[in-house]
């Protein structure tokens, strides 16, 4: 594939985000497939991609003083990730970047478009970009710089202050490293980062958690261990979570929201795949997921269903399990970095709803652990109503639960919370919260 088609692929990609609200990382590996990319064809694209709508915001604060009237949006799209790569790439020369713009306007719409996108780019070229210091309202100055929505800086400096939230904004514009968990009922950390090594990864422990490999070079879905069912691709939050439900073997376990399996897998390596685990989705294509993790792993402990959380009573008996795990559907505003649509598809309104399904989700789970049993509550989200407000009402409306201090992690909090940033070691955002449900004659 030319140069060419990456950026009109890239342009179509951005363009249908913009207008259906599909998630950019599901549509960019289908056209990866689809169109046989090579690696370096995709790399391009990819950062392109991302990059463009990573930076929206900033991108249309330097387009703003070029453009007499808005374009119609594959224009303005067109023109927000040509300016993406003169601004960021350092890879292709502008005027190479400013020809393919107006081919690409000439061949999708007309010559006065392709004129116009020639005008605005050369412009820029000529004229520089305004400089975001010149913005006055500090909060404004950093929606406008991180390309965050002005009601999430607003909303996360009440909760977190300007500083950790200007940190936050701007880790979410890197890219994340690799983190792979090792099954160490087949190999040792140790063994596997060898192994990774021997097979050209840049493979290094993790401070974070004692299963997690950071893999710095190098995708680790393609290696041999990845195969065999020794490694899996994990976020070393995510690796918090199973640790913190301190299940053991022969234990029943519940993971109300499963799919796509990636914590209900690791729960099922720390109990040596002794024991039952049900694992739950409303999403009967996601089950299928869990399943295929769980074969690739060799775990036969884990039996999938599918149901709504909220009505996990109609198929369990109360106080069946010794540890349920609600990680539950939520904003995902710890994720920006890996899916940047979503920071601009999220609205203050989703937030509320959320909470409301998350405390049913609870609701429902709170009945079935057993007495001295525990509940563990996470979502890959960094809201402060969304996590701790949850757990205020959920503990408030649930006297026979407790909360409980989170082991056997690396991370010690202040509180029986643990909010994760971004920022702090490079993993996702995260939230974990446990509680113990109180024995009766106490
Ligand atoms: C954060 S994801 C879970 C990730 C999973 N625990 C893992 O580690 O791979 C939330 C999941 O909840 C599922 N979900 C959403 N609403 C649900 C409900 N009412 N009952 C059960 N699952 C639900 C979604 O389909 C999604 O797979």
């Amino acid at each position: 594939m030319g140069i060419m088609n990456v950026r009109e692929t890239a342009l179509e990609l951005i363009d249908t985000v913009e207008k259906s609200g599909s998630y950019s990382n599901l549509m960019l590996n289908n056209a990866i497939e689809k169109n046989n990319m090579s690696g370096r064809d995709a790399a391009l694209l990819t950062e392109i991609l991302y990059g463009t709508i990573q930076r929206k915001l900033t991108l249309d604060f330097y387009l703003a003083p070029f453009l007499k009237k808005k374009p119609e949006r594959w224009v303005n799209n067109l023109l927000r990730l040509s300016l993406y790569q003169m601004v960021y790439l350092d890879k292709v020369p502008e005027r190479a970047i400013i020809h393919e713009a107006v081919n690409i306007a000439k061949k999708r719409g007309h010559k006065g478009i392709a004129s116009m996108v020639n005008g605005v780019l050369r412009s820029i070229q000529r004229e520089g970009v305004p400089d975001t210091k010149t913005i006055q309202d500090d909060t404004e100055r950093i929606s406008i710089e991180t390309s965050h929505p002005l009601w999430l800086v607003k909303r996360w400096i009440v909760a977190y202050g300007a500083e950790k939230t200007e940190a936050m904004c701007q880790h979410n514009l890197t890219v994340p490293d690799q983190t792979v968990r090792v099954n160490e009922m087949k190999m040792t950390r140790h063994e596997a980062i060898e192994k990774l090594q021997e097979e050209g990864f840049d493979a290094s422990p993790s401070d974070v958690s004692s299963h997690a490999i950071r893999i710095a070079k190098g995708n680790a879905a393609k290696s041999s261990l990845y195969t065999k069912g020794i490694i899996s691709i994990q976020d070393e939050s995510s690796m918090l979570v199973a640790p913190v439900l301190g299940a053991s073997p022969g234990q029943h376990v519940l993971d109300m929201c499963a799919a796509p399996g990636g914590k209900t897998a690791h729960i099922s390596e720390l109990m040596n795949n002794k024991g039952h685990i049900d694992a739950l989705d409303i999403h009967e294509h996601k089950l299928k997921l869990v399943k295929q993790n769980a074969e690739r792993l060799s775990l036969s402990n884990i039996h999938v269903q599918k149901k709504d959380a909220r009505q996990a009573g109609d198929i369990f008996e109360k106080e069946t399990f010794d540890a349920i795990l609600v990680d539950a559907p939520c904003s995902g505003l710890g994720v920006i970095r890996r899916k940047p649509d979503l920071k601009y598809a999220k609205t203050e309104k989703d937030l509320e709803n959320l909470q409301t399904i998350q405390l049913n989700i609870l609701a429902a789970a709170a009945p079935l652990v057993k007495e001295n049993g525990v509940l563990v509550y996470s979502t890959c989200t960094v809201d402060k109503e969304e996590n701790e407000g949850t757990v205020t009402t959920f503990l408030a409306t649930h006297p026979e639960f407790q909360p409980e201090p989170l082991e056997h992690i690396s991370i010690q909090p202040k509180s029986t919370m643990l909010q994760v940033f971004p920022d702090d070691f490079g993993g996702d955002g995260f939230f974990i919260s446990k509680f113990r449900k109180k024995a009766k004659h106490i």
